[in-house]
């Protein structure tokens, strides 16, 4: 039995089966949820503030970065409890597409963007944190509304809908933001290990980069697709023929 007292990892087209998380992981949950909803409303805050104030280009997306580096950097950082979550079957998502979500995530933001000052001024910066904000601030009330016994249909559907349009628009972003740190990750040496050394070995960040935005092809339309089926099964109106034997 899974920590919070529910049936292991489920396939992501079968219904949850059983009571749902026991009482302990259900109050986490509920925390979890509410926390992130609150620091994801924080974020898009100081995004809408930032735009209002410098509505011009470049100025307008160039700096968003700085403006909401620290809370972005904190409530993206704590969505790696979501891989805990779904490896202790607390929730019933897929632990390796939640992983390769979340991870893709924290690396643009601790591998790139952090170290790379063109990747945080880059307009893919400011096109992946917004739909990373929307989708979150939709995502985390919708769980929050769920583990209340309440799904108020219009986030529901929100949540099942908006990622048609925001997935292509982050990962984009994303690509962009990556593509704009080559060049300084290939003239820094950043992270990088030329021959000779004693090890004998060498790496090249620029070119690790490049691997990881390769990595998109193949795993991308995975967690696209998942989502469609998620909702086709959960607001797609799909009739369930019975056969009689
Ligand atoms: C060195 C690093 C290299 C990395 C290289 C990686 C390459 C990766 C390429 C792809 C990159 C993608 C980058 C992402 C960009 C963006 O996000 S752009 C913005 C748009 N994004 C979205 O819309 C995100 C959509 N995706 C997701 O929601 C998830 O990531 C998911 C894993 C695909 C979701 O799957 P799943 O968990 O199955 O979805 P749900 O239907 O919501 O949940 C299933 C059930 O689990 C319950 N649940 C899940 N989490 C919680 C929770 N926190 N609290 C409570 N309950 C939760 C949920 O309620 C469902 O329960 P049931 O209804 O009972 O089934």
């Amino acid at each position: 039995m899974a920590a919070g007292g529910k049936a292991g990892p489920k396939s992501p087209s079968k219904p949850r089966a059983g009571p749902g998380p026991g009482p302990l992981a259900h109050g986490w949950l509920v925390l979890y949820n509410i926390v992130l909803t609150a620091g994801w409303i924080a974020v898009l805050y100081v995004y809408i503030v930032h735009v209002l104030n410098n509505p011009s280009p470049p100025e307008v997306y160039s700096g968003i970065y700085d403006s909401v580096e620290v809370v972005l950097k904190v409530f993206q950082s704590l969505a790696l409890l979501e891989i805990v979550h779904a490896a202790l079957g607390i929730v019933p998502s897929n632990v390796l597409l939640t992983a390769f979500q979340v991870f893709s995530r924290v690396f643009l933001l601790w591998g790139v963007a952090h170290p790379f000052k063109e990747a945080q001024t880059s307009l893919g910066m400011s096109l992946c944190i917004a739909a990373w904000t929307i989708t979150e601030i939709i995502r985390y009330s919708f769980y929050t509304f769920a583990l209340l016994k309440m799904k108020p249909y219009v986030l529901q559907w929100c949540r099942y809908t908006f990622f048609i349009v925001l997935y292509p628009i982050g990962v984009s972003g994303e690509l962009l933001a990556i593509y704009s740190a080559l060049t300084p990750a290939a003239e820094q040496k950043a992270f990088s290990l030329e021959m000779p050394n004693p090890l004998n070995f060498s790496f090249y960040y620029h070119y690790f980069l490049v691997g990881v935005m390769l990595t998109y092809i193949p795993v991308f339309p995975q967690l696209y697709f998942h989502m469609v089926r998620q909702r086709r099964k959960i607001i797609g109106g799909v009739i369930k023929v019975v056969k009689k034997e």
